[in-house]
């Protein structure tokens, strides 16, 4: 895999609806905002298209440091025509996008190189001329050249990326649990949680979710701006520090710690209030109920918050009351886009013997093709035996053509479904009963459902 960002900038241009459009991509240098005016104009387009305050020069300090961390790639288009009195100048971006490396665990010690994409808006009075589209279809270009077998991204509107071939791939809940009379648990909660300095935390912190992230299919690295979050250095939603953030430590039998906790009060009436918490990380499930125990359990608390709960949450099943569990919403967190489906699938572990034959559907080229998936034998086996038949659909160029079957195909999908799939997030036979599937028999359809089930519900907690 290889991605060296090139030394100069790349630039290239785009004409739609009479405008002309320039497109950098580019990488934060050394050196600060003075030396990095570029990123510092993305930056700024950034939180203008997300609708927040323009950047202080603390948070244009913190932004562009993390995003050289990271090795950030940064896309930028800049119109090319003249800027009309009063308008915002020509060298504040129109458009932005940007993405770097990070690893998907599989399960069984597997996992996968993702290329992560974020931070992609376009200006209102320059939407919908192709903006989001060319700079997608560069990037994945770029991905795919440089090896990754899958691209991934978190969505602002569930409608806008399945065109590109992102399905949703994990899930998360957000929850409540009424903590009026305590947690009481069916089984008792092992180990031992001490409040903790924050950062102290901090320090801890990469290591612990590390080894979560190594044991949990379907979490995402993170990058470092994680640890100024839960220890209330640096809130990047808030471009503040948060200093009402306050941290606890859970331990395990043997004393070592194994997890940890990052919440706020939130005051609701009186003395009483509401915890929200704000990251909470546990090696194991066990250590992630005694971290729930703690916060339930807390004086003067009512009830506890968390966003990114399991969908199938062991500590819902484990409490003594699972009434006082409540699911607010349910949505889609990672949505991953199949680039090269002989490496993506030759990654993945399985738990059936199967051979199967997929025709997939990807209108941007990268997927496209007939694949046999064998795990027969001692080693999976995947391969590209062909091109699929084009279908009046892709002659039209659309962006979601209807799946056909080809001969000799057992199923076909489109790569939008096989990003779905590929983690566990949806059975096979729920994706068919969808009318997303396409299957040669009953039989076929027993054998993709066995041959794509994973043995636990994919699972991140971390949006980027
Ligand atoms: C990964 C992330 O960063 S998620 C954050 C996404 N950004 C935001 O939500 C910020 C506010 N919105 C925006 O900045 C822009 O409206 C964007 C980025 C969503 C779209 O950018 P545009 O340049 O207008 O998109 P573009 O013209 O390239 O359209 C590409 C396709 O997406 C479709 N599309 C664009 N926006 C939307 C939308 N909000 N909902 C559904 N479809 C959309 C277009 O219809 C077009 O479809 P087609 O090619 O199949 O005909």
């Amino acid at each position: 895999m290889s991605t060296t960002p090139p030394q100069q900038p790349c630039e290239t241009s785009h004409s739609a609806r009479g405008n002309t459009y320039t497109l950098r991509r580019f990488t934060v240098g050394e050196g600060g905002p003075e030396q990095n005016p570029e990123a510092v104009q993305w930056n700024r387009a950034v939180s203008q298209g997300f609708h927040d305050g323009e950047p202080t020069a603390e948070a244009t300090e913190r932004a562009l440091a993390s995003m050289r961390a990271a090795g950030t790639r940064l896309r930028s288009v800049y119109t090319a025509d003249p800027v009309p009195p009063a308008a915002l100048g020509a060298e504040r971006p129109v458009a932005t996008f940007c993405s770097w490396d990070s690893q998907l665990t599989l399960g069984e010690g597997r996992s996968v190189p993702a290329w992560l994409i974020s931070e992609v808006t376009v200006r209102p009075t320059h939407a919908r001329r192709g903006l989001l589209r060319r700079l997608m279809t560069d990037d994945l270009t770029e991905a795919h050249r440089a090896g990754f077998p899958l691209a991934a991204l978190t969505a602002s509107e569930a409608t806008i990326y399945g065109r590109f071939g992102f399905g949703a791939a994990t899930f998360n809940a957000e929850v409540t649990v009424d903590a009026h009379t305590r947690l009481n648990l069916k089984a008792p909660a092992v180990g031992s949680v001490e409040m903790a300095d924050n950062a102290a935390v901090a320090r801890l912190a990469p290591e612990i979710f590390a080894r979560f992230h190594e044991r949990t299919a379907g979490s995402l690295t993170r990058t470092k701006k994680w640890w100024d979050l839960i220890s209330g250095e640096w809130n990047w939603h808030k471009a503040a520090p948060e200093p009402d953030v306050r941290t606890a430590v859970h331990y395990d039998g043997a004393g070592e710690p194994d997890g940890y906790v990052s919440y706020r009060f939130l005051p609701t009436q009186g003395y009483q209030g509401t915890l929200e918490v704000v990251d909470l990380v546990g090696v194991t499930p066990q250590s992630r109920i005694g971290l729930w125990e703690y916060l339930c359990n807390l004086d003067l608390v009512t009830e506890v918050r968390y966003k990114a709960a399991q969908i199938e949450d062991p500590l819902m099943w484990g409490m003594v009351d699972m009434s006082a569990y409540t699911v607010r919403k349910r949505y889609e967190q990672v949505w991953l886009r199949v680039l090269d489906p002989v490496a993506a699938l030759t990654a993945r572990p399985y738990t059936s013997h199967r051979r199967v034959t997929l025709s997939i559907v990807d209108s941007m080229g990268f997927a496209d093709g007939i694949y046999v998936i064998d795990t027969t034998g001692a080693r999976t086996r995947v391969e590209r035996t062909g091109d699929r038949p084009r279908t009046e659909e892709d002659r039209q160029g659309k962006s979601l053509p209807v799946v056909e079957l080809p001969d000799g195909a057992d199923a076909a999908l489109n790569v939008d479904s096989l990003g779905s799939l590929y983690l566990g997030a949806v059975k096979a036979s729920t994706l068919h009963d969808a009318g997303l599937l396409r299957v040669r028999d009953a039989t076929a359809l027993r054998d993709v459902q066995a041959l794509m089930s994973t043995p636990t519900e994919p699972y991140c907690i971390s949006p980027f």
